[in-house]
């Protein structure tokens, strides 16, 4: 069974170059960022999530609201393991797949099918997996004969089908999401929009950061809203929505 659980997690970051002098011990009072707090040794850190306690079971649907700078691309790092806890604990049970960049572990000076396959080795993709997909990934991206040309030489539009073929081929148990991958051409839009819209629907658990009232309702079944690198709310997404949007 899939499963997430975050117990007191915690992640900061230390800034070694702040303007430390300047900074007043206030209460937050602004809704943007996380906490910034001067340490014992006077080293001065962002709290980007501060002790989250988190609980999250296969089936559900979930979605992250919260200002800017509230937490939600920490969180999303942390439950991809691009992030380890600072504190507390992370332990995140299921093949989990982050579309968050999907231009990691791209080569700009190597060619497409050279990148379909370092994307592939950085999404965990074994040899044998990526000899059963990479056909179907090098149709989807549409490419042809560039295919062969390395990958500076392709306008974004290009390079944006290049990535979300390689990255949408498997089928995670956790997926994990900030935005709805739909830029391209109108065929391309199509075609990616019904992709992912299989991606989503298979997986076990969806994890969805988003400023869009519209696509969290549409999506998710619950909410959690961020703030502060805490959470504020956590509940049904109609409730939270309401609550976070106003009616
Ligand atoms: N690499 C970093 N170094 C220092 N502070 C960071 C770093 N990454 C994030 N933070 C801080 O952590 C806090 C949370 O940032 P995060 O990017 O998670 O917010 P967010 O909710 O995704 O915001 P947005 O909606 O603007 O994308 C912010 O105060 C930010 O300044």
């Amino acid at each position: 069974m899939a499963k997430i659980r975050l117990e007191r997690a915690s992640v900061s970051f230390p800034v070694y170059n702040a303007a430390s002098r300047s900074l007043k011990n206030r209460v937050l009072n602004v809704a943007t960022g996380g906490a910034i707090e001067r340490r014992f040794d006077g080293l001065v850190v962002v709290k980007g999530l501060d002790e989250i306690d988190l609980t999250i079971h296969e089936g559900e649907r979930v979605g992250l609201v919260g200002h800017n700078g509230s937490g939600k691309t920490t969180l999303l790092r942390l439950l991809s393991g691009i992030y380890a806890p600072t504190s507390g604990s992370a332990a995140i049970d299921g093949e989990c797949v982050s579309l968050i960049n999907i231009g990691l572990g791209i080569d700009p000076e190597a060619t497409g099918r050279e990148n379909i396959r370092l994307r592939a080795v950085m999404m965990g993709m074994t040899a044998k997996e990526l000899s059963s997909k990479y056909d179907e990934i090098a149709e989807f991206s549409g490419l042809g004969d560039f295919l062969d040309m390395p990958f500076r030489t392709y306008s974004s539009g290009m390079q944006l089908r290049l990535a979300f073929a390689t990255s949408t081929s498997i089928r995670p148990e956790i997926l994990i999401m900030d935005e709805w991958l739909s830029t391209g051409d109108e065929d391309f839009k199509d075609r990616a929009r019904k992709r992912l819209d299989e991606i989503v629907s298979s997986t076990k658990i969806l994890i969805l950061a988003s400023h869009s009232k519209e696509l969290l309702l549409g999506n998710c079944d619950r909410l959690i809203w961020l703030e502060h690198g805490r959470v504020r709310m956590d509940g049904p997404a109609k409730t939270i929505a309401d609550e976070y949007f106003g009616r």
